[in-house]
């Protein structure tokens, strides 16, 4: 996608070689105007794909999966929450994901009422690093027998191992921009 390539290389900044820094339009502050573009973009790459619902995990996915779901219909979106509350469910599917960025793992958590087995969840996230988030989201959609339909992913880094493992796996992803190195402060794509 052109319009994101040259946002990443207007507006993104490297943090040595293996962190891209996109907070000023897609993780921090938000580009609206871009997202929409992206949520469209989603539509097109899935639309054949009988996608029921969209599942991401808080926090940078969550608006990207809105925005997105707007194009299918408005379809409910479900985000994987990342710290227990009063406020959620206790009959919940859980999985456990090691964040790259946070170098910390954590549990996340779905409650039952919202996957369910006839759903065709589309996953959406803002980034693929090592591949943990959409690995430990299928375990919940594997856990409501539900069915894993794709991923829409906004920035892969091809150089960190999470394509290869997802695609191996026959999972569909689209990933928009995908980034074949970061060296001296200088990113090239792979698409
Ligand atoms: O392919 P992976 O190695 O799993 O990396 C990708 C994940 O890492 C980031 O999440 P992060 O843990 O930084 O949380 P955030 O959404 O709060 O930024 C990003 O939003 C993805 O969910
Ligand atoms: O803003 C981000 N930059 C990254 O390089 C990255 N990798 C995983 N998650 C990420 N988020």
């Amino acid at each position: 996608m052109n319009l994101l390539k040259d946002k990443i290389l207007t507006d993104g900044h490297a943090i040595g070689s293996n962190i891209l820094k996109v907070d000023s339009f897609l993780n921090h502050q938000i580009d609206v105007k871009l997202l929409d573009e992206i949520g469209k973009v989603f539509y097109e790459r899935f639309k054949e794909d009988r996608i029921t619902k969209i599942l991401t995990i808080e926090a940078s996915g969550i608006a990207l999966a809105v925005i997105t779901a707007q194009y299918f219909d408005n379809i409910p979106v479900v985000f994987a929450k990342k710290t227990e509350s009063l406020n959620l469910d206790k009959d919940l599917y859980t999985s456990e994901v090691y964040s790259f960025t946070k170098n910390k793992s954590y549990k996340i958590m779905v409650s039952k009422k919202y996957i369910n087995s006839t759903d065709r969840i589309l996953i959406i996230d803002d980034f693929l690093a090592n591949g943990k988030a959409i690995l430990g989201l299928k375990e919940i959609i594997d856990q409501a027998n539900a069915t894993l339909a794709g991923a829409g992913i906004v920035i892969e880094k091809g150089f960190q191992e999470g394509g290869d493992i997802i695609r191996d796996m026959g999972i569909k992803i689209e990933s928009l921009a995908i980034i074949d190195s970061i060296e001296d402060g200088v990113v090239t794509f792979k698409n």
